[in-house]
Order: structure tokens, then sequence, then C-alpha cells
């Protein structure tokens, strides 16, 4: 008799469909699954995710699993600190979502259709500053909350717009209410937006294995460690907002054959909504190097335009 797999998820509507996505993935492969909800503190605070910190959402989900409470811990990529956990494994890197972010205005406005002084949106710094950034005078107004919630400003009139992961939104079936999906070009998503991170115990080999076997997808791995090599390389060196996305892209290689090869793009903010900007293209293998030599030309970069004349 096969052992039942334990899913711990959030409670929250858009953890509950990442959760049962891996559930469903998982049992047709023929394994049984049971999905557990665990409350974290990020679920039940409503104050700013920078005083409450990285990893509010995912902290919890990780003691329950490295406690044995569930065997299988499912989180959205991009909320997971840098830092590994040495009791865990990554086990799966599923297929990404779309890592685009999304507009969601009043009454099917684009970005550019929307005048100077509306207000929008968003708690997060990168959003913040790439919207700022556009010289469309727009007013960015910090706001939390789950996706409804987000979205129910728009429709109250409290905002003009939010801006939204098209990730989540299409998880939760509401791609509908995107009135304009950014292009990289004006909004660079955050590391690793759109893909899952699927952990189990480190020494739990079985499942490691499995998980591995059926969901893991390994140009999603690479782009995601790219993007994670970038911004903790980037970390260290600064606390700006971050914003990268790399990709698996057919290029030539040196002897003009068509391969595989990984293109990455990625933003720094400074301190007055001024951005610098750099991108390269390396070996999917070297994945994590990439991220490492993007993040160093982007601090170079950015050290630059601070010490550039008028400043
Ligand atoms: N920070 C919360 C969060 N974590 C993951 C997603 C969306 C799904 C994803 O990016 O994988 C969201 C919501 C959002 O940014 O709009």
């Amino acid at each position: 008799m096969m052992k039942t797999l334990r899913i711990g998820t959030r409670s929250s509507a858009l953890a509950m469909a990442q959760s049962a996505w891996v559930a469903e993935q998982l049992e047709q492969a023929g394994y049984q699954t049971q999905l557990v909800t665990v409350s974290t503190p990020g679920d039940r605070s409503m104050a700013p995710i920078a005083e409450i910190g990285v990893g509010v959402f995912t902290s919890a989900l990780r003691e329950a699993l490295a406690g044995g409470e569930v065997d299988v811990a499912v989180h959205s990529f991009k909320d997971l600190p840098t830092e590994p956990d040495p009791r865990l494994s990554e086990a799966a890197v599923p297929v990404r979502e779309d890592p685009r972010d999304a507009l969601i205005a009043r009454d099917g406005l684009t970005l550019g259709e929307l005048p100077p002084g509306s207000v929008v949106g968003t708690g997060s710094p990168r959003r913040a500053s790439q919207l700022q950034a556009l010289g469309l005078g727009l007013e960015v107004r910090g706001i939390r909350g789950n996706v409804d919630t987000r979205m129910r400003k728009v429709t109250d009139g409290e905002v003009d717009a939010v801006v939204l992961a098209r990730a989540g939104l299409a998880r939760v079936g509401r791609l509908e209410v995107i009135t304009e999906t950014l292009d990289p070009l004006q909004m660079l998503p955050a590391p690793a937006q759109g893909a899952l991170a699927v952990e189990c115990r480190v020494d739990d080999v079985d499942t490691e294995h499995l998980l591995q076997s059926v969901l893991d997808d390994p140009a999603s791995r690479a782009a995601v460690a790219a993007e994670r090599a970038m911004l903790a390389a980037l970390e260290a060196g600064c606390s700006a907002p971050i914003g990268a996305l790399a990709e698996v892209v057919e290029d030539l290689d040196e002897d003009g054959r068509v391969a595989q090869r990984l293109s990455i793009r990625g933003v720094v903010a400074t301190d007055d909504h001024q951005l610098v900007r750099a991108s390269a293209t390396g070996e999917t293998t070297a994945a994590e190097q990439l991220g490492r030599d993007l993040a160093a030309e982007l601090l170079d970069a950015r050290a630059a335009l601070l010490s550039g004349p008028g400043q």
C-alpha cells in the first residue's frame, strides 16, 4: 500500500489553486494526495510586507514540512527567501505560468490611456518604481490584501488601477479582469514570478525523486535559478527594488547551429525612481553564474549613475 502524500498549503484562494494543481498532477501520475492547510503570519496580518519581512508567507509552511506534519510544500517561488533551507530540497520547479504583470484599470483602460494624476495601487516597490519611471504622471498608492481585495479597490473607485501578477489571476481563473498585460520592457516581473517551488525534506529521497520526475520542468528551473541568483547577489549590494526575467530562447551557438540559450534581463531602481537596466545571454547549464554576472553589471551601472554629473 502506497502512502498518501500530505501536501501543505496556505489557505488563500491562490495558494489553494496552486496546491490543488500540484495534487492533480501527482494523482494523474498514480499517487494519492491530501491537502493540509497551514496558516501563516502573512495571512493573518494586514501590515505592509516591507514591515513583516520576506518569508512571512513561506516560513510556517516550511516549519510544518521540516517538522514532518506534511510531506510536500507548495510555494509561490517569488515569496521564498533566497537563503536556502538546509533541511529542505527544492525537488521540483513545474512549468512556469506567464510571468508578466497585469494592469486592472477602471473602464477597461490601458496604462497609456490613464490620465496623468491617476492613482495606481500597489504595495510593491518594484512595481511602484517602474510605474513612476514611465513618465505618465501616475500617482502610486500603497495597498495590500489578497487578489480579490485588491481588485475590489478598483471596482469601489478607491484607486484607478492596480497591478497584479498575471499568473495569480490565471490560477484563480480571473484573467478576464485584466485590461493590459504589461510588456517586460516597461515592467520587469519579480524574480521567479509565475513559478512554483515544490519542496520536500532533504532526507526524503523517495518523495524528492517522484516530485522531480512528475513535476519538474528544466527550462523553468534554469530561468528561475538565474533570476534568483541575480536577486541574491543584488541583495548583498543594495536594498533597492529589483525586477528580473530569464527565458530559454533558441539562439545560434559558436558553430552557427541552433541551440537553447538562457537570456536574462534585469532592472534595479535608485531611490529617486531612476532605473538601471542590463541584459545577458549564456548557457542554460550556467544559469546561476549568468544571474550573478548580470547583478555585478547592474551594481556597476547603478554606481556610475549615482556618481555621475548632476548628482
Ligand atoms: N506577493 C504575493 C504573491 N505571490 C505570488 C503571487 C502571484 C503568483 C506568482 O507570481 O507566482 C502574488 C500576488 C501578486 O504579486 O499579484
